[in-house]
């Protein structure tokens, strides 16, 4: 079977050649079908700057990503069509109604028809947005255009998906679906979900991977990391493995 995300080498600096600031230091790490990572690391860390260059947002220095068998950077249509891509914050058309804005989003992934209304309809059904169907994304709260955020990373049912934080902004109770949505989705996807919230890696990650200035710094399973510590607490882990980096 072909490794759901292959990431190589990824690298990325920023700022004059003067002033060089590395974000991302060489990050590699795979991930299978079935699996739900959370990507975790301090403000700062490279986690978004990572998520960019694996949908081909951003052109890594170095490194590339591999997705469902496709390099990113030699093969982006192809790479871009099996990852569904939660940006940070809710980027979309404000003045854009949610049905339409979801429609828009239907047309580009190249669904006509019958077919675009389903799943249209589906997404909207899967992050609970039909009661702001027809109104304009700018008017929606935050916690609303998070899930209009959602709904258009699912809208084409990809085996890979990309999550910069998919629950901040939510009130507990949508916190409670988003969740139950990545576990019910993780048996035939690969997830990738950033967070600062511990309690979330918990709730419905398989494995967590911690970077802090951009390199991994520990990567297993939450019950392995929790037991590098002598409280078995994720929030001591997290201190003790990006504190002195
Ligand atoms: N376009 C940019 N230009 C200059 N520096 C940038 C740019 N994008 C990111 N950086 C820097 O790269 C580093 C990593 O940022 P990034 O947003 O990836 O971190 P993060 O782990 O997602 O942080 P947070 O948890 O605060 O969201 C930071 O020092 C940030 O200031």
């Amino acid at each position: 079977m072909t490794t759901a995300l292959s990431v190589r080498g990824l690298h990325k600096s920023f700022g004059p050649a003067n002033a060089r600031k590395t974000a991302v230091d060489g990050l590699s790490f795979e991930l299978e079908q079935g699996e739900v990572l959370g990507f975790l690391g301090p403000n700062g860390a490279g986690k978004s700057t990572t998520m960019k260059m694996i949908c081909g947002f951003l052109a890594p220095d170095a490194g590339t990503a591999i997705v469902c068998g496709h390099n990113v950077l030699s093969h982006p249509i192809a790479a871009k069509s099996a990852i569904g891509y939660l940006p940070e914050g809710a980027p979309a058309y404000p003045d854009m109604t949610v049905l339409a804005f979801l429609d828009f989003i239907g047309a580009i992934r190249g669904f006509d028809g019958a077919e675009r209304g389903e799943r249209v309809a589906d997404a909207m059904a899967k992050t609970q947005l039909k009661e702001v169907a027809h109104q304009p994304i700018e008017t929606l709260s935050k916690g609303f255009k998070r899930r209009v955020g959602l709904a258009q990373a699912l809208l084409h049912n990809p085996p890979v998906l990309i999550l910069d934080e998919p629950t901040d902004g939510l009130d507990p109770n949508q916190k409670f679906e988003v969740r139950k949505l990545i576990k019910e989705m993780a048996a035939t996807k690969a997830i990738v979900i950033s967070t600062h919230i511990l309690e979330e890696v918990d709730a419905v990650c398989t494995r967590a991977v911690i970077i802090a200035r951009g390199r991994i710094v520990a990567d297993g399973t939450p019950a392995e990391l929790r037991g590098r510590s002598t409280s078995g607490n994720l929030d001591d882990v997290f201190r003790e493995v990006t504190a002195n980096v």
